[in-house]
């Protein structure tokens, strides 16, 4: 039996190859390894079966099991495929090709400076006071989910305000501070937890939480350690390690005016 092969097979082989590599790397990264292994043992069984072997019983039973099993595996694998499609969307060609459409707001500078400044200013404060806090800036990302573990405060964004928020014996000192369109949306909110191998030993769960969520959207995090008194600034899952007032300036300026 002869059958051509032509480019577009050898292109549609290659693109195979690497959706599979892409799912082995998400399910190696969500440590679901052995999952994938048993899925592909499946689907091999399957064709077998009802390819090669032609068994119509069996292979009808497996055609039904594949069908289910696919929705199952959304439900599932719900994160990870989310995580997949934001890095496809986040690669830097589809941004370009985005950004295309996209048109800077005049007066939008103005704006992120008057996020980024009672920002700064207060973090410098609460630095000096060795008082800890946590401080996620929502970008094109929404946070709905994250602001729902909280409490609504949505007030406007003060220095005085994010100090108070997080002051020792304030109710909502615990937890992230979400800011979202120059305001204070929510406080006490829970982040999740970054499991990153590559964390300096001596840092902790907030700077995990900071990581966490810096990995899972395009949000800013900013972080003041409570223990050292040091600020680090989260982005697209990487830390910026004690940060000056002008650093920490500096590069909130340069993240908010990217836009994603
Ligand atoms: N998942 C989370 N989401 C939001 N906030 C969190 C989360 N986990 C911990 N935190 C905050 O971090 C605090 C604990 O910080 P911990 O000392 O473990 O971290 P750290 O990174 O060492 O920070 P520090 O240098 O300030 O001590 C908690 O009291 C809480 O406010």
């Amino acid at each position: 039996m002869f059958f051509e092969f032509g480019i577009k097979d050898a292109i549609d082989i290659l693109l195979v190859a690497l959706m599979l590599y892409y799912i082995y790397r998400l399910m190696k990264e969500s440590r679901s390894l052995n999952v994938f292994v048993g899925i592909m043992v499946f689907v091999l069984m399957w064709l077998f079966v009802s390819q090669v072997l032609e068994m119509r019983l069996l292979g009808s039973i497996m055609d039904k099991l594949v069908s289910v099993g696919v929705i199952g595996l959304i439900v599932l694998f719900k994160d990870e495929i989310r995580k997949f499609l934001y890095q496809l969307g986040e690669h830097q060609r589809v941004k370009h090709l985005l950004r295309f459409f996209k048109q800077k707001k005049d007066g939008s500078e103005e704006e992120d400076k008057e996020t980024i400044m009672p920002i700064v200013w207060s973090c410098m404060d609460m630095a000096k006071g060795k008082v800890g806090a946590l401080i996620v800036i929502e970008r094109g990302i929404p946070l709905d989910d994250i602001v729902q573990t909280g409490e609504v405060v949505d007030a406007a964004l003060n220095k005085i305000l994010i100090e108070n928020i997080f002051f020792k014996n304030s109710p909502l000192h615990d937890g992230a501070m979400i800011i979202s369109k120059r305001r204070i949306k929510a406080a006490g909110c829970i982040l999740p937890v970054s499991h990153s191998m590559d964390i300096p030993k001596e840092l902790g769960l907030r700077h995990r939480a900071a990581l966490g969520i810096s990995q899972d959207s395009d949000a800013i995090a900013v972080v003041v350690s409570e223990e050292t008194g040091r600020i680090s600034v989260a982005i697209k899952g990487r830390f910026h390690l004690r940060l000056s007032a002008e650093e920490l300036e500096s590069t909130l300026a340069r993240e908010m005016t990217k836009r994603t």
